[in-house]
């Protein structure tokens, strides 16, 4: 099988020693497919001798052209956390640390133990579709002295109005992204990224969520927020011509020698957006389907059709109004009314338990990927920010943008080639 990290992949070693080439085949899942669930057998990792079906033995390779974590298919479990380094911390401590992380990373999902005093949280386990990304803030380069190195693209994202961000839960020097198709893998993984911290660097905030399990439904398909709805439909396809310039940074783009080292990267936007989950089970289905002009069940558009069929902004109902109404959330989000603007979402949901007003601390980890933040998320947002339906439900409560690096070469560690080159 093939080492790319845009597909999860059943380890060939595995799978040829147990249940053949036959078995193999069709095991490895596309980037965009959902979670695609057979019965395999393969050896557990570590020398165990259980046998790990397919979700177990699912592995998301760590070197490649990209990092993964971004067309990966969502995972069940995720926790994203930011660091910062510590007090007289720089660009060699840094450089050590993304060295140390690289290494675990590459070794968590593959399947086998960390390096040193392994936490032995998921000795059980096969690699999960587990992965490990990892990205730099703002501040990182004034803490590491490569401020000339730090690409515009960086640059602080604007207010909006309706923001009611916590700096403690914002930005940070350094963010990792875990996900996994199981608790204790991911788990697992946190643990080992926090012990390779050392004194280096600290946690600055944590973040913990979940999608649907692999197989929790008849046939693969588009996952659910908390609010109910189908959410990720009209999402950039890898199929689509111009996904790659969307989604990442040129390779040799037009833009400075300095900044050549995000070529293959994609810029992060992280967002804690809590849900008013009370005020929005109190709405009717009909203004629920109202506020995002999608059927809650199926997520066609409102204006008819399926799940897929494209949205008819134009088309005008018995009563005179446009039948997707002007502040529906996924038409002032569509591309075609923000300049083309677009962005791959991949979020986490969250749910912290119940908040001091007493309703639940629950939410969605807005996660989105881009080749620039404002050709994606920034227009989008300030136009959302002006008359989305949907903002009456939902706060953004934290914020960050991170510059994502390429996914490393054989030998390389993340962000090698800004550290040392
Ligand atoms: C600035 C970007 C966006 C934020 C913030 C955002 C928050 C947010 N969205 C939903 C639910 C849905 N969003 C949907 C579509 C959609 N949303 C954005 C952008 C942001 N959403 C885009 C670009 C799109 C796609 C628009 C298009 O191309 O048609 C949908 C519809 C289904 C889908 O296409 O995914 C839902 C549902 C929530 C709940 C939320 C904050 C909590
Ligand atoms: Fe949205």
């Amino acid at each position: 099988m093939t080492e790319s990290n845009t597909d999860i992949e059943i380890s060939r070693r595995r799978l040829l020693g147990t249940v053949g080439a036959a078995g193999a085949t069709g095991l490895a899942l596309g980037a965009t497919g959902g979670a695609l669930v057979q019965s395999a057998i393969a050896a557990t990792p570590s020398g165990g001798t259980g046998s790990l079906s397919a979700v177990g033995a699912a592995r998301v390779a760590f070197h490649g052209e990209r990092q993964a974590g971004i067309t990966t298919p969502l995972q069940a479990k995720g926790h994203v956390l930011a660091f910062d380094l510590a007090p007289g911390a720089g660009r060699k401590e840094a450089a050590a640390l993304m060295r140390r992380w690289s290494e675990t990373a590459r070794r968590l999902m593959a399947g086998e133990t960390a390096a040193t005093a392994d936490t032995g949280i998921a000795l059980d386990a096969g690699p999960c579709s587990l992965t490990v990304t990892f990205g730099f803030g703002h501040s990182f380069f004034e803490r590491t002295g490569l401020t000339a190195r730090r690409p515009a693209a960086l640059d602080p994202l604007p207010d909006f109005s309706s923001d009611r961000l916590d700096p403690q839960r914002s930005n940070g020097d350094l963010w990792v992204q875990i996900g996994a198709d199981d608790g204790l893998v991911a788990f697992h993984a946190l643990r080992a990224i926090q012990k390779d911290a050392g004194d280096a660097a600290r946690v600055r905030w944590q973040m913990d969520g979940f999608n649907r399990s692999p197989g929790a439904t008849a046939s693969p398909m588009t996952s659910r927020n908390l609010m109910g709805q189908v959410d990720g439909t009209n999402n950039p396809k890898p199929s689509e011509a111009d996904f790659e310039k969307r989604i990442f940074v040129p390779a040799a783009g037009p833009g400075p020698a300095e900044h050549a080292w995000m070529g293959g990267g994609s810029y992060a936007v992280v967002r804690r957006i809590r849900m008013l989950l009370d005020e929005w089970d109190k709405q009717s289905l009909a203004q629920q389907e109202q506020v995002i002009g999608r059927n809650k069940a199926t997520g066609a558009p409102l204006t008819g059709g399926s799940e897929t069929t494209a949205l008819d902004l134009d088309k005008i109902g018995p009563d005179g109004k446009a039948v997707i109404p002007a502040n529906a959330h996924a038409r002032i989000s569509a591309p075609a009314q923000n300049g083309g603007a677009a962005m791959l979402r991949r979020p986490f949901s969250f749910h912290d338990g119940t908040a001091e007003d007493g309703a639940p601390d629950a939410g969605l980890l807005f996660i989105c990927w881009q080749a620039d933040p404002l050709r994606g998320f920034v227009p989008v947002q300030r136009k959302l920010d002006r008359g989305d339906a949907l903002s009456a439900f939902i706060r953004h409560e934290s914020s960050g943008l991170y510059a994502v690096p390429p996914g490393p070469r054989d030998g390389e560690y993340v962000g090698q080639r800004l550290l040392e080159g």
